[in-house]
């Protein structure tokens, strides 16, 4: 009798990232901050990292996988992407850009289950043809959106604003209402939507916060609040991430069935 197979643990692609941990250090590393990582496995999946990969590897690398997890970072889109120019203060990271910008329309075209977290968000919107703020903080009537100068996590990913979700929006199910506290960790924001996005959350000064793909065949959302900052004891947070995660489980199931 042969071995029964155990079930495939669903793999989800989270970007890798580069960081020059020493302003002197001409090489760099390439970073996954755990705390994704972390909130994939909590989930039950597997996350996965290819560094170096490129878009022209995305073909070969994407059916490898069950859903993409694009995660928060210090570094900015570049301004190019949209159109504008780099600010001299952006912490770039060109080589995530170029894959992201890519692996956005080929994960929506693929059906794998996709979900922007932050930066994430912003490259989805930059992705599909949208734009952004560069200082969302500098624009007249909006809110500062930055984190806190404080060393304390906890401090920096406190619950910060309130956001506005679309009654009989899936964020307005897993939030159990139409208002939500979310933390707040960013300098960029949507300027202009992009091709194809529903805005379903905002925030009280109407930056848009939440965003679904219309008519997209798999989960396909993003948010521009930190959803694995201590999920277990948010249930909006929780349920969105469970969402996610079970899409990416019938993603798995359709591949082990084919
Ligand atoms: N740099 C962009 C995106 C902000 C962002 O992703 N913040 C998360 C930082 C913490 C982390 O590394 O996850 C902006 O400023 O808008």
């Amino acid at each position: 009798m042969p071995a029964k197979k155990a079930p495939h643990k669903p793999l989800v692609w989270l970007p890798a990232c580069h960081r020059n941990l020493d302003l002197d250090d001409p090489g760099g590393y390439t970073v996954l901050a755990d705390r994704y990582a972390l909130a994939v496995t909590q989930l039950g999946l597997q996350p996965v990292l290819f560094p170096m990969a490129e878009a022209e590897d995305i073909p070969c690398l994407l059916p490898l996988v069950d859903g993409v997890l694009l995660t928060g970072s210090p570094s900015n889109v570049e301004a190019t992407h949209f159109g504008a120019t780099a600010l001299p203060t952006d912490l770039l990271d060109p080589r995530r850009d170029k894959l992201t910008m890519r692996l956005v329309r080929e994960s929506l075209a693929g059906a794998v289950p996709l979900f922007g977290v932050c930066r994430g968000l912003q490259e989805i919107n930059v992705a599909l043809g949208g734009t952004l703020y560069q200082t969302v903080h500098e624009e007249s009537g909006m809110m500062d959106h930055r984190e806190p100068h404080d060393e304390d996590l906890a401090v920096q990913f406190a619950e910060r604003h309130e956001v506005l979700l679309e009654q009989g929006s899936a964020f307005a199910q897993w939030a159990g209402g139409t208002r939500a506290m979310v933390n707040s960790l960013h300098g960029q924001g949507i300027r202009r939507l992009g091709e194809g996005l529903v805005a379903e959350a905002h925030a009280p000064d109407g930056l848009v916060e939440g965003v679904r793909v219309m008519g997209a065949p798999a989960f396909a959302y993003g948010v521009q609040w930190h959803p694995e900052w201590q999920h277990e004891r948010h249930p909006f947070y929780q349920r969105t991430l469970e969402a996610f995660a079970q899409s990416c489980r019938e993603h798995r199931q359709r591949r082990d069935e084919e």
